[in-house]
């Protein structure tokens, strides 16, 4: 077994000598980019049938081994040897803009700061977000009306930015700084984008890097000032948290950690409610039985002790998201020389793990692209198979810190959209899906909606 060694592991360059792996690298610099945005089950499912659960992959510059497979997924999630590294896994592509963020932290760092974290995610600081969730998503699907014709992906996402703006930083969607806010967060995901990583004025990566500026920079100033309030925003928590030696966290730490908070949770929840609504448009019966759920819970608005009566809309996000995930590919790099499936994986080398295709192997799941949220209630229980045949929201040390937080908001959704409307999908939506640079339906999901209340 690999032991941690002492070197810096930072300092070196990611090891490309893998040709004891079957399997390319693909086109130079572009690797397999094109074939998988254009179809990243396939490719995959392609990769997986002729070279098996580990080989050689390349994709957007970066030159390295991909897992297929819960046990795979299982082994590195799990591992208690510092094997792997997410910070060097991820720096070349969301280091960009996030280098400091907890994804980017290794080890006894990542325990660290995600100390920081964690107090803002516990009860009593959800019990305070639910009753600001409820009536302002209450108040956009109120606005929505009868409309034949309405774009879901757009309307959600800008109500869940608004959500975010108020639970996260404590701005109300009408104040000024909120719109910069949203703006420059906007504009540094689009950053993501850009080929070119100049600082080139008129590139999206320039753009990206002066609005990462101004992020921190306004995070910064308000930092004392709600150290001094009582807000019940995540801000606040964040900057009240202690370290075990009794001192606040650094201003780094809390900028890296705010500025990675809108991108983790933004676009990955709205990506989930629109494959969700892209089913539910479709499978009615379903859609009742959804309905059925939040009816019984007879209320307004949502509060904290209802989120159990809902058991059917978690596994009815957990379904899309198994056969959508909005974390399209996750990230390691290995710090030691390690064996994977049986190959020897050097030091240094980068791992690519694909949810989307480990969620759809036949072996675990029966008839995987079906949607149906059977599988999840007795007696298949599919998701029993094996522990980490859904990763939706990860595993292990990294494990998604606000999947309760995304699952709340979920259920807020449904309980308020699913008591006013029935929903189908247009007759002319596509069933086109893109994956980059966010996995949503490509024409933005028309759909058609009827009040019934
Ligand atoms: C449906 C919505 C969401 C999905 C599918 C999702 C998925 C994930 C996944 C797969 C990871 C692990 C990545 C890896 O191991 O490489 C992750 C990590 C993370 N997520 Fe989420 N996420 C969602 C919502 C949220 C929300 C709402 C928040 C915050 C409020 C959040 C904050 C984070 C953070 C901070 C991490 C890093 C955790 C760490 O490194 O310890 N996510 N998420």
């Amino acid at each position: 077994m690999a032991t941690a060694l002492t070197h810096d592991y930072r300092e070196h360059k990611d090891n490309h000598d893998l040709k004891h792996i079957p399997g390319t690298f693909g086109p130079p610099i572009i690797g397999h980019t094109f074939p998988l945005v254009r179809d990243l089950y396939g490719t995959i499912e392609k990769q997986y049938r002729t070279f098996g659960p580990v080989s050689r992959f390349g994709l957007a510059g970066f030159k390295g081994v991909l897992l297929i497979g819960p046990d795979l997924f299982q082994q590195v999630y799990l591992d208690k040897d510092k094997n792997f590294s997410a910070e060097m896994g991820y720096r070349g592509s969301l280091g960009r803009y996030y280098r400091g963020a907890l994804l980017l932290r290794d080890h006894e760092e990542h325990k660290f700061q995600r100390r920081m974290m964690q107090s803002a995610f516990k009860n009593d600081a959800m019990k305070g977000y639910i009753d600001t969730m409820g009536p302002m998503i209450g108040e956009a699907v109120e606005s929505w009306g009868d409309t034949p014709n309405m774009k879901f992906f757009p309307a959600i996402k800008q109500n869940l930015l608004d959500v975010a703006g108020k639970i996260f930083v404590g701005l109300d969607p009408d104040n000024a700084e909120a719109d910069k806010m949203n703006q420059a967060f906007t504009d540094v995901a689009n950053g993501m984008m850009g080929i070119i990583t100049a600082e080139i004025p008129g590139t999206k990566h320039y753009k990206a890097k002066k609005q990462e500026r101004y992020l921190k920079g306004f995070y910064r100033s308000l930092i004392e000032e709600r150290r001094k309030g009582d807000g019940k925003d995540t801000f606040t928590y964040f900057v009240k948290e202690k370290t075990e030696d009794g001192e606040y966290f650094s201003d780094e730490d809390i900028e890296s950690a705010m500025s990675f908070l809108l991108f983790a949770a933004h676009d990955t929840t709205t990506s989930a409610l629109s494959h969700l609504m892209y089913y539910l448009g479709q499978d009615l019966e379903t859609q009742q039985r959804l309905r059925d759920e939040v009816m019984a819970i007879d209320k307004e608005f949502l509060e904290y002790e209802d989120l159990d009566k809902m058991p059917l809309a978690e596994i009815a996000v957990k379904e899309a998201l198994r056969l959508h995930p909005s974390v399209m590919m996750m990230q390691r790099r290995t710090i030691n020389e390690c064996e994977l499936g049986g190959y020897r994986i050097p030091a240094d080398t980068i791992l690519f793990m694909t949810p989307m295709h480990t969620q759809r192997m036949a072996e675990y799941w029966d008839n995987p692209e079906k949607f149906d949220i059977d599988r999840w209630l007795e007696p298949r229980m599919e998701h029993k198979r094996h522990s980490f045949s859904f990763v939706g929201f990860g595993g292990g040390a990294h494990k998604c810190i606000g999947m309760h937080f995304a699952l709340m908001q979920v259920k807020n959704f449904l309980h308020q959209f699913l008591r006013r409307y029935e929903v189908k999908l247009a007759d002319h939506a596509k069933p086109d899906m893109q994956t980059v640079p966010l996995p949503k339906p490509s024409d933005d999901l028309p759909i058609v909606l009827r009040k019934i209340a």
